[in-house]
C-alpha cells in the first residue's frame, strides 16, 4: 500500500506545504513558519482544495499566535492575520469557516500563551475532523451509487477531490476510493481540467499510486462518455454549497450537470459540512474567482497563445440544486435538493 497522500503536515513550529503546482513530476516541499507565507501557499495554489484550504489558514492562524506570543496586543495580531488570510481566495467557504472558528476560540482568552495552545489544539481538530468526514463521506456515497447497480460502476470525476485536497481520503474522490476498496468500482474517468489540470496532474497521480482503475480524457470528451450509456455517475466536490442547493465548483461542472442530465447519468455533489453556506440564499450571491488569464495562454513555461490574448478565466462556476442528484456530507445525504424548500436542513 503505498504511503497516504496529505498536502499538508503541521510540525508543531511550523506548516509543511507540498507544492501541488509541481505534481506529478516533483514532490516538493516548502516550510512556512508565519501566516503571510502561509496565505501565500493558499493565494498561488501551493495548496488548493477547498477543505484543504480551510485546514491550511487555521495553522496559518496558529503561526501567528506563535509569532504574536509575548506581544501586549497579541489578540490584535491575531485577528489581523485572520483578516489577512481570509483575503487570500474568495469563493471556497472552508475558508471563511474556519477562520471563523479559530476566531471563536478566542473569546476568554487571556494570555498569547493562553491563544497559543486553545488555537493549536483547535487547527489540529479541525485538521482531523476532516479526514473522519471524508472517511464517512465515501461510505454515504458509496451506498447510494451501489444502490442502484448490479455490479462494479464507471464513474467521471472533475477536478481534484482526493487527499491533496482535503484532510485525507477526499470527497468526491474519496466516494471513489470506497468503491474501489469494496470491489465496486470498475473506471473512474478523469476530466483533465482545463486550465490548471488537477485532474491530470493531482486526481491521476493518486489514482495510479493506490492502483485505482483510471482514465484520462480532456474535458471535452466528457460528452461522449457519457453519450455511450457506460458512466452512471458524476461524482465532484464543491466549494461551496448554498442555502437553496446550488453548488459552486471547479469551472466546467455546470457542463458536466447539463450532460449528465440530458444522458442520463446521477451528479452527487460530495462535501463536508464545512462546505455549506446557508447565509447565502442561491447561487447568484456566490462571489466567483477569477484568475490570471496566462493560466490559459501558458502551461508551465511554454506559450500556448498569443501573449496578450484577451482571456476570461472564471474558476468556478454554479450548478443549480435543479440538475443535481444527491448531496452527500458526513451528516447525510440530500436527494434532489431543488424539490426540498429547505434542503439544507435535515444536515445537522
Ligand atoms: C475537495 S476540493 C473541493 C474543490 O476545490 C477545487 O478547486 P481548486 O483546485 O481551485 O482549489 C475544486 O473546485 C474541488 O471540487
Amino acid at each position: 500500500m503505498s504511503e497516504q497522500v496529505v498536502p499538508v503536515i503541521w510540525r508543531g513550529d511550523c506548516l509543511e506545504v507540498l507544492d501541488q503546482r509541481r505534481l506529478p513530476g516533483e514532490e516538493v516541499w516548502h516550510s512556512y513558519r508565519d501566516s503571510v507565507g502561509v496565505f501565500e501557499a493558499i493565494a498561488s495554489m501551493q495548496v488548493r482544495g477547498a477543505p484543504a484550504i480551510g485546514i491550511s489558514a487555521a495553522y496559518g492562524v496558529v503561526l501567528a499566535a506563535f509569532a504574536a506570543r509575548d506581544e501586549v496586543d497579541w489578540r490584535i495580531a491575531i485577528e489581523r492575520a485572520i483578516d489577512e488570510l481570509a483575503e487570500s481566495r474568495p469563493t471556497a467557504v472552508n475558508l471563511f469557516w474556519a477562520l471563523r472558528r479559530m476566531q471563536g476560540c478566542l473569546e476568554g482568552i487571556g494570555s498569547g500563551s493562553e491563544a497559543c495552545a486553545v488555537l493549536e489544539r483547535e487547527a489540529i481538530r479541525i485538521h482531523e475532523e476532516d479526514a473522519a468526514a471524508n472517511r464517512r463521506m465515501g461510505e454515504l456515497g458509496a451506498d447510494v451509487i451501489q444502490e442502484g447497480s448490479d455490479g462494479p460502476v464507471e464513474v467521471l470525476t472533475h477536478c481534484n477531490t482526493g487527499a491533496l485536497a482535503t484532510g485525507g481520503h477526499g470527497t468526491a474522490l474519496g466516494v471513489v476510493r470506497t468503491l474501489h476498496e469494496r470491489g465496486a468500482l470498475s473506471m473512474v474517468h478523469m476530466d483533465e481540467t482545463r486550465p490548471w489540470l488537477q485532474g491530470s496532474r493531482l486526481t491521476a497521480w493518486e489514482c495510479m499510486r493506490e492502483g485505482i482503475r483510471c482514465s484520462l480524457n480532456v474535458d471535452s470528451a466528457a460528452a461522449t462518455l457519457l453519450a455511450s450509456g457506460r458512466v452512471r455517475w458524476v461524482i465532484v466536490g464543491a466549494d461551496r454549497i448554498v442555502a437553496n442547493g446550488d453548488v459552486a465548483n471547479k469551472i466546467g461542472t455546470l457542463n458536466l450537470a447539463i450532460l449528465a442530465r440530458h444522458f442520463g447519468a446521477g451528479v452527487m455533489v460530495v462535501a463536508p459540512a464545512s462546505t455549506l453556506d446557508r447565509e447565502t440564499p442561491d447561487g447568484s450571491g456566490i462571489v466567483i474567482e477569477q484568475r490570471d488569464g496566462n493560466e490559459l495562454r501558458r502551461v508551465g513555461e511554454r506559450d500556448i497563445a498569443p501573449a496578450g490574448v484577451a482571456a476570461f478565466n472564471p474558476v468556478f462556476d454554479v450548478t443549480p440544486a435543479a440538475l443535481i442528484d444527491v448531496i452527500v456530507t458526513e451528516q447525510g445525504v440530500v436527494r434532489n435538493p431543488a424539490r426540498h424548500t429547505n434542503p439544507l436542513a435535515s444536515l445537522v
